[in-house]
C-alpha cells in the first residue's frame, strides 16, 4: 500500500520537537508532500542544530513507516539576532531588502488583477532574455495558481543532494524554481503567512540558483503578502506591470503601481497584454478589450509603455504548450513585443 500524506502527518504527530510538543503541533512541518512513497517536507526552525534529532527522528519513523525515501530541508526562519547595541547615541542600522549572493538584478513581474497574462508575458521575457544570452532565473511566486512549470515545460520534482540546497530545473536557458513544484498540481494549497515567508525565504536564499545577470519573479495577482515579503527580503531592481487595456483591469494595476511606489521598487514600464485581438484565420484586427487605456494610463503615471501585446491564439497555445512563443516561433510577429522588451531591458543595462 501506497504511504499517504495523513499517514506520514500522523507518524509526524509521534515525533517530540525539543520543546516538548509534537512536531506538527509545534509548526515545524511546512509543505509536507507525498508522492509515491517519497516523503518531502520542510522543517522551519530558528537553528538547525537544536533540531537535529527531531529531524532524524522524523527521518527514521517515515522510512520505518514504508517511505521509500525522505527529504526534509530545515530553513532557518529567523537568523539569532545579534545582542543589542546599548551604546550611547549609536544607531543600530535598520535591516532591509537583501541582494542574494550571485544574483545580479531581480526583476518582478505583477498584475493587479488575475488573468491578464502576466506568467505568460514572465515566461516569454525570460526566455528572450536568455536567447539573447543573458544568464537568466525564474522564481514563480505564484502562489495561488502557479503556471511556470507548465509554460516552461518542466515537470518533476526539483531535487536536494545534500537537503540543505534545493537544484533548481532548467529549461530554454532559463534556471527555474517554483512554489508549484513543491506541491501536488492538484492540491489546494492554503499558504498561511510565516508559510509562505520561510517558502519564499527557502526559493530565495536556499535554491542554487549559480550566477544569474537577472532573476525574474513571476508574483501571484494583487497587492498581497507575497509582494510585501518579497521586497522586505531582496532588494527589487524594478517590476514591471502587465495590464489589459480594461477600465477594471488598470484600476487594480494603479494600485500596485502604488504599492510598490510605496514599497520603494521602481517601475520600470507597464505592458499593455491582450491589447488587440488578430484573428488567426484572416488576420482581421479587433480591440476586444478597448483600446490605449494602458498608453493612456502610463502617460497619466509617468511610466513607460513597454510594449503592445496582441491577443492571439499561438500565444496561449505556445504558453500552455510549454514552449512559450519566442521559442516555438521566434520569428512570427506575436513573438515580437516580448523580444524588444527584453532587448529593451538590456540596452537599458536593467537585464
Ligand atoms: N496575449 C495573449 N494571447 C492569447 N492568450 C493569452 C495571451 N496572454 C495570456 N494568454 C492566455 O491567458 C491565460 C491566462 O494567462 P496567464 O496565466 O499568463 O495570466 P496570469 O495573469 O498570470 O494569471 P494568474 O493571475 O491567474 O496567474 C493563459 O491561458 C494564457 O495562455
Amino acid at each position: 500500500m501506497t504511504l499517504t500524506r495523513d499517514q506520514a502527518l500522523e507518524c509526524l504527530r509521534k515525533i517530540k520537537a525539543p520543546s516538548g510538543v509534537d512536531m506538527v503541533e509545534a509548526g515545524l512541518v511546512r509543505a509536507l508532500n507525498v508522492d509515491d512513497g517519497a516523503v518531502r517536507f520542510v522543517m522551519e526552525v530558528d537553528s538547525p542544530d537544536a533540531f537535529a534529532t527531531t529531524k532524524s527522528d522524523a527521518e527514521a519513523a517515515l522510512t520505518a513507516l514504508g517511505a521509500k525515501s525522505v527529504s526534509i530541508v530545515m530553513t532557518a526562519h529567523a537568523q539569532q539576532a545579534p545582542p543589542p547595541d546599548l551604546g550611547l547615541g549609536k544607531k543600530a542600522p535598520p535591516k532591509g531588502p537583501e541582494k542574494i549572493p550571485g544574483i545580479d538584478r531581480i526583476i518582478a513581474v505583477a498584475s493587479g488583477k488575475g488573468g491578464v497574462g502576466k506568467s505568460t508575458v514572465a515566461s516569454n521575457l525570460a526566455c528572450a532574455l536568455a536567447a539573447e544570452g543573458r544568464r537568466v532565473g525564474m522564481l514563480d511566486a505564484d502562489v495561488y495558481g502557479p503556471s511556470q512549470p507548465r509554460m516552461l515545460g518542466v515537470s518533476g520534482r526539483p531535487q536536494s543532494p545534500d537537503g540543505k540546497l534545493i537544484l533548481p530545473l532548467r529549461n530554454y536557458g532559463v534556471t527555474m524554481m517554483s512554489i508549484g513544484l513543491m506541491t501536488n498540481e492538484d492540491q489546494a494549497v492554503v499558504w498561511r503567512g510565516p508559510m509562505l515567508m520561510g517558502a519564499l525565504q527557502q526559493m530565495l536564499s536556499q535554491v542554487q540558483w549559480g550566477a544569474l545577470d537577472v532573476l525574474i519573479v513571476d508574483l501571484p495577482p494583487g497587492t498581497g503578502d507575497v509582494q510585501m515579503t518579497l521586497a522586505q527580503k531582496a532588494h527589487l531592481d524594478g517590476a514591471l506591470i502587465v495590464s489589459t487595456p480594461q477600465d477594471v483591469a488598470l484600476l487594480d494595476a494603479r494600485k500596485g503601481i502604488d504599492m510598490f511606489n510605496q514599497l520603494g521598487t521602481p517601475i520600470i514600464g507597464m505592458i499593455e497584454n491582450m491589447s488587440t485581438h488578430i484573428c488567426s484565420q484572416c488576420g482581421h484586427e479587433e480591440h476586444v478589450f478597448g483600446h490605449g487605456g494602458v498608453t493612456n494610463e502610463a502617460e497619466k503615471l509617468g511610466v513607460p509603455l513597454l510594449a503592445e501585446i496582441p491577443l492571439h491564439l499561438d500565444i496561449r497555445l505556445a504558453a500552455d504548450g510549454g514552449a512559450p512563443i519566442v521559442v516555438s516561433k521566434p520569428e512570427s510577429a506575436q513573438a515580437q513585443g516580448f523580444r524588444t522588451v527584453a532587448k529593451a531591458l538590456i540596452d537599458a543595462g536593467q537585464a
